[in-house]
């Protein structure tokens, strides 16, 4: 089975500075995997780069097999802070816009997520608080059907009894197959539903471990993250 991204001897630049340099990351079907580093680390430069909004890269990024851009978008479910929207848009129009953009957007799937959110259709973007926003990008995301879906820190506003909720019902909005790559600064509230922890450090990708193998050490995944940290300083 072809995997949801591949990426090989990655480097991206911006204002000459580079940002991300021989980055390699495979990632394999049906996974929830965590992408964890520092603030500036570059994850979000990483989403933005597999997802095709930042673009002029070196290197190969691969989505469900697919390098062209057009085709990799087809594939990869991404919401990118909804900026596009004027502030006075309402969800409604919102999901419109989705519906004629996306042949794969699964209006009945939006409908549960956005009552399981709690967000009302006729409200506008103006309307929504962060939390309610990252709300709103969380169920547009997965009423998708994609290989990859990219979801860049989407619990930072979210009140931590929804965290819980919605953490929880992950593994139901997406297919068998489809594999989500998650930011997050938070590693222990995802932990138990992560099948793999990466992590970018020194602008590359510097480990890939699954959380079974870390379990297997006696570890917990917060506690491999915070131990990685102290042997890197160490050195
Ligand atoms: N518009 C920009 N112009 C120049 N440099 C930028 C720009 N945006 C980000 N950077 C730089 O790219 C690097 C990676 O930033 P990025 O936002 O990808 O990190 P991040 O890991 O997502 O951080 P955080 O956890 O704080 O969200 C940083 O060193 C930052 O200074």
């Amino acid at each position: 089975m072809t995997n949801p991204l591949e990426i090989t001897d990655l480097v991206y630049k911006k204002n000459q500075k580079k940002i991300i340099t021989d980055l390699d990351l495979t990632l394999k079907p049906g996974k929830i995997v965590a992408l964890l580093g520092e603030n500036g680390a570059g994850k979000t430069t990483l989403m933005r780069i597999i997802s095709g909004v930042a673009k002029n890269y070196r290197g190969s990024v691969k989505v469900a097999g697919f390098t062209k851009e057009a085709d990799r978008k087809g594939h990869l479910s991404f919401t990118d802070g909804l900026t596009g929207f004027a502030n006075s848009t309402k969800i409604s129009n919102i999901v419109k816009f989705y519906q004629i953009l996306y042949q794969d957007f699964n209006l009945k799937q939006f409908e549960q997520l956005r009552d399981f959110m709690n967000l009302k259709p006729d409200l506008r973007l103006s309307e929504l608080s962060k939390g309610m926003k990252e709300k709103l990008v969380i169920a547009l995301t997965f009423s998708r059907r994609a290989d990859l879906y990219l979801l860049d820190e989407p619990f930072s506003g979210i009140d931590a009894m929804a965290r819980k909720k919605i953490i929880k019902s992950i593994i139901l909005w997406k297919q068998e197959k489809s594999t989500i790559l998650i930011s997050d600064h938070f590693v222990n509230e995802i932990a138990a539903v992560l099948d793999e922890v990466v992590i970018i450090k020194n602008k590359t990708v510097c480990m890939q471990k699954s959380t079974e193998a870390i379990r297997a050490d006696n570890q917990s995944v917060e506690e491999f993250y915070e131990s990685f940290y102290q042997r890197e300083e160490e050195e």
